[in-house]
């Protein structure tokens, strides 16, 4: 599908492999509370350590802004692979410098290291080419399989591959295969669900989306703006003032090809954004000036679950509605399990709606969680990923 060298097209017995991942996991209290994103790692370290590597690894893990924070370290991340791999990492608390280079100079064959934060350094976000070649000195190859930072041009995703032979790893093979083809060449009636809060951030992908879907279902915080487009009044919900006309503009891109689009023809409103609000069902041109749409209603979830249970191919980005409060989680969870239940193959984009199915316990009934949220976005919007045009074409 793509035209990306992978690991399988090179050598890498004997050989220094930089591996770039993305263990950017959720932690609390100094613990990995989600390793998904380290499992999805997995094959590609497995496969160099089988076949006699070296491998160093890096990541970054969340926001330091180019100092070391303590909490910010890998070593929880280290230690989860360790258990998963059931074999030692190798830890540092650097990612350049001398003791990182002594440290790899003294690898054996299939051994694994565990950089530090590459965020530690400003030049990582900065793609610094100097802090590139440093990263590129201690490898002869590099892997990039963090798909889910494939949507940033940074030193070690995409600054790196100007010095070193850059091969593709399993997870990004895997993500850009489903993701591309999902989009490429979709089996019919093809349906993208776009939920979540910001409109802003999607609009991109909902106007790219209509030229290639069947039906386009709208729900969540940004779905208000175009129920305000309906000319319906949406109270005091989410509503982005200045994208109102770019809404009706699509509302008829759609029409105009043919798109079913599907909007919220009920929600569930309540008096203040909280756990504890008052709460009623109303529908969609009976929002009341002082309540707030926190959830589609029973009616739009039933249309929506049928849509999906229709569908060949299903992908969807952003929960329904405010899922982490339970009173609001209802439309979500309708979702989620229509996702469970349809033949269809069915694509979570990252992000909240990979926690939406988690949370409601059928993300193994997915046909593909993608790893990423920004990246899985910015590639459905068609753009390129900075991590992916860095690498070798085969
Ligand atoms: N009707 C709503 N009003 C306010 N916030 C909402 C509403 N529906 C969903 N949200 C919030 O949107 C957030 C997710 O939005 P977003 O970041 O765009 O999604 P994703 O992470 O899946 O891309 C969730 O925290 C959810 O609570
Ligand atoms: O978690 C990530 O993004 P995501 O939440 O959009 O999937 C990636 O690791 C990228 O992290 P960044 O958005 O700090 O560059």
């Amino acid at each position: 599908m793509n035209e990306k060298k992978s690991v399988k097209d090179i050598d890498v017995k004997g050989k220094r492999v930089f591996v770039r991942v993305d263990f950017n996991v959720p932690m609390e209290d100094g613990k990995v509370t989600d390793d998904t994103r380290i499992r999805a790692a997995l094959p590609t370290i497995q496969y160099l350590v089988d076949e006699g590597a070296k491998v160093i690894l890096s990541s970054h893990l969340g926001r330091p802004k180019g100092e070391v924070k303590e909490e910010l370290r890998l070593t929880a991340a280290g230690e989860r692979l360790a258990e998963l791999l059931g074999k030692p990492v190798k830890k540092l608390d650097e990612s350049v410098g001398e003791n990182v280079k002594a440290v790899v100079a003294a690898m054996e064959d299939g051994d694994i290291v565990l950089l530090e934060n590459v965020r530690f350094h400003a030049g990582e976000e900065k793609n610094d080419p100097a802090l590139a070649k440093q990263f590129a000195e201690l490898a002869d190859v590099y892997v990039n399989d963090a798909f889910g930072a494939a949507h940033r041009a940074h030193a070690t995703t995409a600054g790196i591959a100007e010095f070193l032979p850059a091969v593709s790893g399993f997870l990004m093979q895997k993500e850009l295969d489903v993701l591309g083809k999902a989009l490429a060449d979709p089996e019919r009636p093809f349906t993208a669900i776009i939920g979540g809060a910001k409109v802003k951030d999607k609009i991109d992908v909902i106007n790219h989306l209509l030229e290639k879907v069947d039906n386009l279902i709208i729900g969540g915080g940004l779905s208000y703006t175009f129920t305000k487009a309906q000319g319906h009044e949406v109270g005091t919900s989410l509503l982005e003032e200045d994208k109102i006309d770019l809404a009706k503009s699509f509302i008829k891109k759609a029409e105009d090809k043919g798109v079913n689009f599907y909007m919220p023809v009920d929600a569930v409103v309540a008096d203040e954004f909280s756990k504890d609000a008052n709460t009623k069902v109303v529908d969609i041109d009976k929002i009341p000036a002082d309540y707030m749409g926190l959830d589609i209603g029973p009616k739009t979830a039933e249309i929506y679950a049928d849509v999906i249970k229709n569908s060949k191919l299903i992908i969807w980005n952003g929960p329904m509605g405010v899922f982490e409060m339970d009173a609001f989680a209802n439309g979500t969870k309708a979702v989620a399990n229509a996702m469970a239940e349809t033949e269809g193959y069915t694509v979570i984009g990252g992000g909240d709606s990979a926690a939406a199915v988690e949370k409601f316990g059928v993300a193994e009934k997915m046909s593909h969680v993608s790893t990423g949220g920004g990246a899985s976005l910015e590639f459905m919007e068609g753009k390129e990923l900075p991590g992916v045009v860095a690498l070798n074409d085969k």
